[in-house]
C-alpha cells in the first residue's frame, strides 16, 4: 500500500499532516511515534474506518478510497488490534471465525459447523507455531497473550490479508510473549505479507524492521530502511528529541 500526502483533520485538530508512507509485500514497515503522534488515525485510513481529508491510497497498483473496514477487509487489509482476543469465555475456534464460520446444509437445514471450524483453527494456530493449545473449543481465556495475538494473525491470514496491519501487538507482553509475535512478523513477511507494525519499543521494531516511519505531532519526522540509523539515532527520534531517559523508554 502506498500513502501519498494524507492529511487528516478533526475540527481544528490535524490529527495527520502530508504523510506519505509504503508498505510493501515481503517487508515490515514499522510505524514509531509516542502518545497522540497520529499512529491511531493512520491505522484508521489505511484499514478503512475513516477516509483521509486529503491525500490518496493505493493498494496492488489501483488507487482504492475504502468504504468501510469490510470494504478494506475484501481488499485484503488485515488489521489486528491490541485488545485481541478480549473476550476470554469464547472458544479459540469461535474468536478465530467471530461471525464467518464454516456451515453445513443449506436453506432452513443451515447450520453452523463446528467440527470443521475447530479443525481449521486448530490447523491455523498450529501453523503459527502454537502448539499448546490441544482442542479449538478450549476458552480464549486459557491463551496467553502472545497465543492470542498468534491467533489473530493466523485468522487475518487465513481471510486473505496481503496487508496485515499490527497495533502494538507486543506492547502488553512480556519478553519471551514478545518474541513468538515477532517470529510470527517474520514469518507472514517470507510468505510475501506486507505489514505494518506499530509500536512504542525501539528493540522490536529494530529486530524486525526493513523500514521505518516515525511520526510526530501528525508529521513524518523522519523515514529510513533497516540499517541507516543507529539504535541511539531511532531512540532519539522516537522521543522527538526530548530527554529521553525522563519520559522512560519503554524498551
Ligand atoms: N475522533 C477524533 N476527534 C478529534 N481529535 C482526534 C480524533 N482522533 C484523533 N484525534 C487527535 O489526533 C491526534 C492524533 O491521535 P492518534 O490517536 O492518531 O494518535 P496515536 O499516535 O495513535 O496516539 P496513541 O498511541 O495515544 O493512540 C491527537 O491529537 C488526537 O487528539
Amino acid at each position: 500500500m502506498t500513502l501519498e500526502g494524507v492529511t487528516r483533520t478533526f475540527g481544528n485538530n490535524i490529527a495527520l499532516n502530508d504523510v506519505s508512507l509504503e508498505a510493501h509485500a515481503g517487508e515490515v514497515h514499522c510505524l514509531l511515534g509516542d502518545n497522540g503522534a497520529g499512529k491511531s488515525t493512520l491505522i484508521k485510513i489505511m484499514s478503512g474506518v475513516t477516509p483521509p481529508t486529503i491525500g490518496t491510497l493505493t493498494f496492488d497498483g489501483k488507487p482504492v478510497a475504502f468504504r468501510s473496514p469490510r470494504d478494506a477487509q475484501a481488499h485484503g487489509i488485515g488489521t489486528v488490534h491490541q485488545d485481541v482476543g478480549s473476550i476470554p469465555l469464547i472458544s479459540v475456534a469461535r474468536n478465530f471465525f467471530l461471525g464467518n464460520e464454516p456451515t453445513k446444509g443449506w436453506g432452513p437445514f443451515r447450520r453452523l459447523d463446528h467440527q470443521t471450524a475447530n479443525r481449521i483453527a486448530l490447523e491455523q494456530i498450529r501453523q503459527m507455531g502454537i502448539r499448546r493449545i490441544a482442542d479449538a473449543e478450549q476458552l480464549v481465556g486459557t491463551m496467553s497473550g502472545g497465543e492470542r495475538q498468534a491467533l489473530a494473525i493466523a485468522r487475518a491470514l487465513y481471510f486473505g490479508a496481503k496487508l496485515l496491519i499490527l497495533d502494538e501487538p507486543t506492547a502488553a507482553l512480556g519478553v519471551k510473549e514478545s518474541k513468538i509475535v515477532i517470529d510470527l512478523i517474520k514469518q507472514a513477511r517470507e510468505q510475501g505479507i506486507a505489514l505494518v507494525f506499530i509500536t512504542h519499543n525501539a528493540t522490536h521494531a529494530l529486530s524486525v524492521g526493513d523500514r521505518f516511519t516515525v511520526l510526530i505531532q501528525g508529521r513524518v519526522a523522519s523515514q529510513f530502511r533497516r540499517g541507516e540509523k543507529s539504535r541511539e539515532e531511532v531512540l532519539n527520534l522516537m522521543a522527538g528529541g526530548e530527554a529521553f531517559d525522563a519520559v522512560g523508554h519503554g524498551d
